[in-house]
């Protein structure tokens, strides 16, 4: 937790969260529990299954994007029942009113669950439920969005884009946009270039995963190849003076995730995040947990790692969280809540 005085504003901010993979936030005692409760059966031939602190301690080790990954559908496969994907996501949701989160655009992987046997409308029921409480009970507005693995060939993308119930879902507004996720190095974006024209084509908003891992190059392509309005992490950014100045010219949100970055070894440390290097140069960006059961840290465990490294001005901040609702995909009347919301914390801090 920060120590910082300036921890109380940072609570009290508020957030828009753009980058938050739900499956990402199925913590270990809840795996082993589901994984009980449904039968699945974990690995035996690896010792970090042996209990929940085993795999807390294996998640302090990962290695790269890829040694993450595995724990990460292993994970998931415990989730069966509607009821499972409600609870996950009610346990998000959560986590997120008490870090000061107003609006939340969450990530999920439906052929992660389908290509194991479970249907995507159980997936959908569930993660609409949690969805429907959290603006019921804590007043957070959400928006759904359907991230495909590049991993995958891309028949299989466009088979699941295609698929009855999917589009049913797109059509009905259900889902307000697609990404792209999974392991990146030898997947970039150009390969989905038919998926991403056919769901901007049906009115879907679009992002990707890019420069996570993969070159500078690889956010160019995703957003002339693919057409996105945002770019998921895209740290790589930094290294690209030229596209830098691009992405702050034409306002497309990076939607940034400083802890994942270090847990998964893409920076060394919270400093090597090119906060200051986006700050000065106008490129506008969220942060963001991505996966915070793996990361150890939701939202504001983030915002205040960043602030401990930055030291960021409170117009700074205020700047960020701006930028934050701007990028969102919510109407202009919640946006406009949510800058005024900002305004009277400002207000008031200031007269404290
Ligand atoms: N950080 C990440 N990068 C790519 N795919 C992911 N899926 C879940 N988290 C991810
Ligand atoms: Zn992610």
């Amino acid at each position: 937790m920060c120590k910082s005085p300036i921890h109380d504003f940072l609570k009290l901010l508020p957030k828009c969260e753009h980058h938050i993979h739900l499956e990402g936030a199925l913590t270990p005692p809840v795996l082993f529990q589901l994984a009980q409760r449904n039968n699945i059966t974990l690995p035996q031939d690896d010792d970090a299954f042996q209990s929940s602190e085993f795999l807390l301690q294996r998640y302090q080790r990962f290695t790269s994007l890829d040694d993450f990954l595995h724990y990460y559908y292993i994970g998931m496969s415990v989730l069966i029942h509607a009821s499972d994907f409600e609870a996950l996501a009610w346990d998000y949701f959560e986590h997120a009113s008490a870090d000061g989160v107003h609006h939340a655009e969450v990530f999920f992987d439906p052929q992660a669950h389908t290509s194991r046997g479970v249907d995507y409308r159980t997936v959908l029921e569930g993660f609409q439920a949690a969805c429907k409480r959290a603006t019921q009970e804590l007043g957070i507005t959400t928006e759904l969005i359907t991230c495909y693995l590049r991993h995958l060939p891309v028949p299989d993308c466009l088979e699941t884009f295609h698929h009855e119930a999917v589009q049913e879902s797109y059509k009905s507004g259900e889902i307000r946009g697609i990404g792209l996720d999974s392991s990146e190095l030898d997947f970039p974006p150009h390969l989905f270039e038919e998926l991403y024209t056919k769901a901007k084509g049906t009115g879907l908003r679009l992002t990707s995963h890019a420069g996570e891992e993969g070159p500078s190059h690889y956010i160019s392509s995703a957003l002339d190849d693919l057409q996105v309005e945002r770019i998921d992490h895209g740290i790589k950014l930094a290294g690209d003076e030229a596209l830098m100045k691009r992405v702050a010219t034409q306002a497309t949100m990076l939607t940034v995730c400083p802890m994942s970055n270090v847990v998964l070894r893409c920076v060394k440390e919270i400093k090597d995040v090119p906060i200051r290097a986006f700050l000065d140069a106008g490129v506008k960006f969220s942060i963001n947990s991505d996966d915070p059961a793996y990361f150890g840290g939701y939202i504001l465990d983030n915002y205040c790692a960043v602030h401990e490294a930055f030291d960021l001005s409170i117009d700074e901040w205020t700047t960020i969280a701006r930028a934050g609702i701007e990028g969102s995909w919510c109407g202009q009347t919640r946006k406009d809540e949510m800058h005024d919301a900002v305004t009277k914390l400002v207000v008031e801090w200031e007269k404290r």
